[in-house]
């Protein structure tokens, strides 16, 4: 036994030559109460879509009119009713969608629009044109506030930019006060995971005492991490520290707006949730600034996932997947959480084999207690979700490549053509598969896979083809049969005995000058080429060597019988 150490050390690790000594860590944030780590996320949060908004000015090509219009009416579909639809004071476009929905009556009645503006007066009056008409709207107010944000971009101090934020607020409440509906607010310290908290708190009181929120009169506060600057605990201490220290907090929904460059955007909104806050802002597939906003399809379908409704409807999510990625032009790469070509696909011989196993007790479970399948609980191995409930079929759950095993082999086999394989067999169809997908380097797909067996297992045309057969009892519990069989082309008849059908048929073939013993047998109701009949297994000891055959026929008898012939078939093969 070697005297190294184990684990070994990591002495050989060396250092990198990253600048990592640019950069400083997050702040911590004096909270040692915190109680969002003990807290579970039981119901799903308001949800604002900023698709139309965030996601949109972060295109290459931002949406035209169509591809805006499109996007609206799908975010309605699925159930969204506060949607940011644009930044009306950025160019014609977007004022000119604003305008669209209002005058074309496209906002149902329980969906409310939501427009952004920073705080410049001119802007700000040019976004309240564009709401004219709107029975009910929100005006989102924002302006950075960070101290690298307050330097470089306002050359401001603290106190201007407060000033800054509650003179245009103000400005916002009189432009709301005077339009003919009803405008909410909601103001957003932009920067705000890079803001001291104390100044994001105060700034955000300030902007309160102009806003005025009461019963009835709710504000959003909205804390966004425009760029993801932590760890989603520390973000999420951020969140409860705010929502504890807010005044007049039951008349604020505090809503949170994470960007992903850290990767963590959707652990920092769950996270988020727990630390109290109400409402999450983020575009589906996490489209949006850099690395995106949050993903609402994941939140969304993450919720699922642990038995809480999210309120949308994600049930066809690859239609979903299609039109925004018509309206977007970008691409839901394979491996995105439920949405990516590959995420319900396994290649790898013991996800295959699970998968397999799984889908087939859970099947047998929900038939034993009478359980409609698709509502029976879930419990499969390497899939956290069933696909079906988002609407995808099982058609690419498993795929052949070199890493897979029987399981994947019997899973397309039975999925696509109603085989039972016997185990052996299926470890023999696996090896044969192997030789290809290793040999070539390839995937072998759902068809060619089928077209390899059927070639090596169901000769078109065996050398000994059973012409017909009759049996009855004989002596001592023993079978009789008279077989008509073709070896070559040339019709024998044939007759023998055995304890059953197959020993006996087996017992006549020895006249052929072949003494084939059966060792495994197993049949099944099938369809073949949409005949319905039996589709039997049979394998044989010849000689010192064993073979799977495997035969489709009218009936059990027949099928086992010609099954001993393809097995026969085999042999000669072999030699
Ligand atoms: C984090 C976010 O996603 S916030 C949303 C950002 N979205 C967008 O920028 C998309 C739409 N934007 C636009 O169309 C344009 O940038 C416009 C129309 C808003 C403004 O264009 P311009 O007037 O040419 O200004 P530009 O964007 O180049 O510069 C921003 C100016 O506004 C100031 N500014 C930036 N944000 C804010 C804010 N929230 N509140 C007040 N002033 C702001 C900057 O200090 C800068 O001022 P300066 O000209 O005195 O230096
Ligand atoms: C909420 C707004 C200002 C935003 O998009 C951000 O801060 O990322
Ligand atoms: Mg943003």
């Amino acid at each position: 036994m070697s005297k190294e150490t184990f684990p070994a050390d990591h002495s050989g690790q060396r250092a990198s030559t990253l600048p990592y000594g640019r950069y400083r860590p997050a702040p911590e944030v004096d909270l040692p109460d915190r109680v969002w780590p003990t807290r579970r996320i039981t119901k799903a949060p308001r949800w604002l879509s900023t698709d139309l908004r965030d996601g949109n000015q972060a295109l290459p090509t931002p949406m035209d009119l169509d591809r805006k219009t499109r996007m609206f009416r799908l975010l309605v579909e699925l159930g969204y009713k506060e949607i940011e639809v644009g930044f009306p004071a950025a160019s014609e476009t977007e004022f000119a969608f604003v305008r669209s929905l209002i005058e074309n009556d496209e906002i149902p009645d329980d969906v409310l629009i939501q427009v952004i503006v920073p705080a410049r007066e001119a802007l700000i009056r040019r976004t309240f044109d564009a709401l004219a008409g709107a029975p009910r709207a929100i005006a989102h107010l924002y302006n950075s506030t960070s101290p690298a944000q307050r330097r470089v971009v306002f050359g401001m101090d603290r106190t201007e930019v407060e000033k800054l934020a509650v003179d245009h607020a103000r400005l916002c409440r009189d432009l709301a006060d005077r339009h003919p509906g009803r405008i909410g607010f909601q103001y957003s310290p932009e920067s705000f995971s890079q803001t001291e908290l104390d100044f994001a708190l105060r700034i955000c009181e300030s902007v309160m005492d102009v806003w005025e929120p009461e019963e009835n009169r709710e504000i959003i506060l909205n804390l966004p991490s425009t760029v993801e600057c932590s760890t989603p605990n520390v973000f999420a201490d951020q969140v409860e520290w705010m929502s504890r220290h807010l005044s007049r907090r039951d008349h604020v929904c505090l809503s949170l707006h994470p960007h992903n460059d850290r990767g963590t955007a959707v652990a920092s909104a769950e996270l988020g949730l727990l630390a109290g806050a109400d409402r999450v802002e983020g575009c589906l597939f996490g489209n949006g600034e850099r690395t995106g906003n949050v993903c609402l399809t994941i939140l969304a379908l993450n919720l699922m996932s642990q038995g809480v409704d999210p309120q949308i409807d994600f049930s066809d999510v690859d239609a979903v997947r299609h039109v925004v990625e018509t309206c977007t032009g970008m691409r839901v790469p394979e491996r995105y959480p439920y949405a990516g070509d590959l995420v319900h696909t396994s290649f790898s011989g013991s996800h295959q084999d699970a998968i397999n196993k799984g889908l087939r007790a859970l099947e047998r479970d929900a038939a034993e207690r009478g359980v409609p399948r698709d509502t029976y609980p879930w419990d499969v191995p390497y899939l956290p979700i069933d696909p079906k409930d988002i609407g995808r079929s099982y058609q690419a759950i498993i795929r052949v490549n070199s890493q897979s095993g029987k399981g994947g082999v019997d899973y397309l086999l039975s999925t696509a053509h109603g085989l039972k394989l016997p185990r052996g067999l299926q470890t023999e169809v696996a090896a044969l598969v192997q030789r290809v997908t290793d040999g070539e380097g390839r995937e072998v797909a759902p068809d060619e896979l089928w077209s390899l067996f059927r070639a090596e297992y169901l000769p078109a045309e065996p050398r000994t083809v059973l012409l017909g057969h009759r049996s009855a009892p004989g002596e001592r519990g023993q079978t009789t049969v008279k077989a008509e069989i073709s070896v070559d082309g040339e019709s024998r008849a044939l007759s023998g005995a055995g304890p059953d059908l197959l020993a006996a048929f087996a017992d006549a073939l020895a006249e052929t000058g072949v003494e084939p013993v059966v060792l495994e047998h197993a049949e099944h109701p099938a369809t073949l080429d949409g005949t319905p009949g039996t589709m039997a297994y049979v394998r044989t000891r010849v000689g010192r060597d064993a073979f799977w055959g495997c035969a489709f026929g009218p009936d059990a008898p027949t099928a086992s019988l010609r099954a001993l012939c393809a097995a026969l078939h085999r042999h000669d093969r072999s030699r």
